[in-house]
């Protein structure tokens, strides 16, 4: 097990690299035991979570993750399964080749995999490809190997990392395995929780392989999980004047739906007060729906004035569109100086207008959006969600949420914390309107712009998972607004 206190602290490649030597180097354990210890948590994994499967398929690539995997499967063997290796090449490191000796010497054979051959019969296949050594999109052979294990349908454990997946950038250049189970060494890597990793990591277990404390004490984590995080309980002498005034702003002709979810958002997030200035034709629905919010309708900057002057957080953009009423009603926001949430169209108007914020801002942008932000393309900021959410968040001064699976969430300080939660369900429209007006609650209610925005996302992603429990696919943003309401104060653990 990972020692408690690093549960949720991330690292990078080159930082779990550089623990993996200080292990070796300072506290003196050789990197063969580690790896010993490495293929004895994986064969506990597999026990664990297939009890019954009798025959294994160990695939070795060439590297000490292939050494993993070479001990694994000695280990199974004299615990009684039956386990063939396929290996991908010769043994390229010291360790790895001991790891393949000492399988050989426990009477296994290891074939060498051919292109178009067959996969061994198995109950699991196990992934000892490649782990943090991989920078690249595996080559042609080991890419086959990968598709053919995929195609057999058999349940694959993972060690370390999916082979394919990037596990700096959870990005897959090319062939990646997709694992039921990956049980990750040493410490956690942030490629693993973010990006394509949902997709291949399966169930993620971590396994410190018995290193002390004293390892981690120069090393400050990359980035953090989103943890637990409370709101102080509400007074009993509240009134709606204690809980802050939120305005959102947008709404352009056909798209009241968003700035409707956005200011619902806000109210069930827990805002005293929420006003929405939109197109006037608007209203009459507005009001019929959710009378609870005070819709006004503004036909430019001057109807706009007296209501900035009455809210004291912003939620800007949520179908805004990008003409010159919402450029007008854009830039007197953003000058109001109110501490704001901007996103969609506020965020695309921003692309050609940047500034930095001098208000509390949280800026919550879909990679699209991020990559109009950046200049770049889509694939660039994929590519690196980690750099590409410190970037915006140090250009703009304002916390970033980089949406996605495994939402990331960035300061301008450098903190950067991922929510671990949240379903493919929530890919759906007006999803992004919720989260805005969720955080602009937080923030009217007294949360600063970091805090809002991690507590936020995980309201979000938390109330998206409750919410899926009657069907992922079906999964409408309106359907968050009761669990949003159920999980109140905050995140249980
Ligand atoms: N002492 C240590 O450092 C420990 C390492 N451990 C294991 O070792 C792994 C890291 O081992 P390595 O650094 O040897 O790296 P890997 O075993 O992940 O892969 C490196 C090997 O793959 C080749 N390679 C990389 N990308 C390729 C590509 N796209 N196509 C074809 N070949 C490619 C490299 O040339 C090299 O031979 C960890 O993930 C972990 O599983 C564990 O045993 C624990 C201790
Ligand atoms: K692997």
């Amino acid at each position: 097990m990972p020692h408690p206190s690093h549960r949720h602290e991330l690292y990078t490649v080159a930082q779990v690299r550089a623990l993996d030597r200080r292990a070796i180097e300072v506290l003196g354990v050789p990197g063969f035991e580690l790896m010993r210890r490495a293929a004895w948590a994986a064969l506990s994994s597999l026990r664990r979570h297939w009890p019954q499967a009798r025959r294994i398929a160990v695939h070795c690539g060439p590297g000490n993750n292939g050494g993993d995997g070479f001990l694994l499967a000695a280990l199974a063997r004299e615990s009684g399964l039956q386990v063939e290796v396929l290996a991908l090449g010769d043994a390229s490191t010291g360790d790895a080749v001991l790891a393949r000796q000492a399988w050989k010497d426990a009477g296994g054979a290891a074939r060498l995999w051919q292109v178009g051959g067959a996969l061994p019969e198995a109950d699991v296949h196990v992934d000892a490809l490649y782990g943090t050594g991989l920078r690249r999109a595996p080559e042609a052979p080991a890419a086959a190997l990968i598709e053919a294990i995929h195609a057999s349908g058999v349940p694959v454990l993972a060690l370390d990392v999916p082979s394919g997946l990037d596990a700096d950038t959870g990005q897959v250049p090319g062939a990646a395995i997709c694992a039921a189970v990956t049980v990750s060494f040493i410490a956690p890597k942030r490629g693993l929780y973010t990006g394509h990793a949902a997709e291949r990591v399966g169930v993620l277990e971590l396994d410190a392989l018995g290193l002390p404390d004293t390892l981690w004490q120069d090393t400050s984590p990359d980035a953090h999980l989103l943890t637990a995080a409370q709101l102080p309980p509400r007074p009993r002498d509240a009134h709606k004047g204690t809980n802050g005034h939120v305005l959102a702003v947008g709404g352009e002709h056909g798209m009241a739906g968003a700035i409707r979810l956005c200011g619902e958002a806000a109210l069930r997030a827990g805002a005293g007060l929420v006003s929405v200035a939109t197109r006037a034709g608007h209203l009459f629905a507005l009001n019929a729906a959710r009378p609870e919010l005070m819709a006004h309708g503004v036909d430019g900057p001057q109807a706009l004035e007296p209501l900035l002057a009455r809210a004291s957080v912003l939620a800007v953009g949520p179908g805004l569109g990008q003409g010159a009423w919402s450029h007008a009603l854009w830039l007197t926001a953003l000058d109001s100086g109110k501490p704001l949430v901007l996103d969609a169209d506020g965020l695309n108007l921003l692309s050609c207008e940047p500034r930095r914020f001098t208000q509390p801002a949280v800026l919550t942008p879909h990679p699209g959006e991020a990559a109009r932000l950046l200049g770049g393309t889509v694939a660039e900021v994929e590519a690196d969600r980690f750099a590409a959410a410190r970037t915006l968040a140090d250009r703009h001064r304002a916390v970033v949420v980089l949406k996605g699976a495994g939402s990331l969430i960035a300061a301008p300080d450098g903190r950067l914390d991922v929510c671990p939660w949240g379903n493919p369900g929530m890919a759906t429209g007006g999803m992004g309107d919720l989260l805005t007006g969720v955080i602009a609650g937080l923030l009217a209610q007294g949360c600063d712009a970091w805090q809002a925005a991690c507590l936020g996302t995980g309201l979000h992603a938390r109330a998206g998972d409750r919410a899926a429990r009657l069907g992922e696919r079906g999964l409408l943003a309106g359907d968050l607004l009761a669990p949003l309401r159920a999980l109140g104060n905050g995140l249980d653990e």
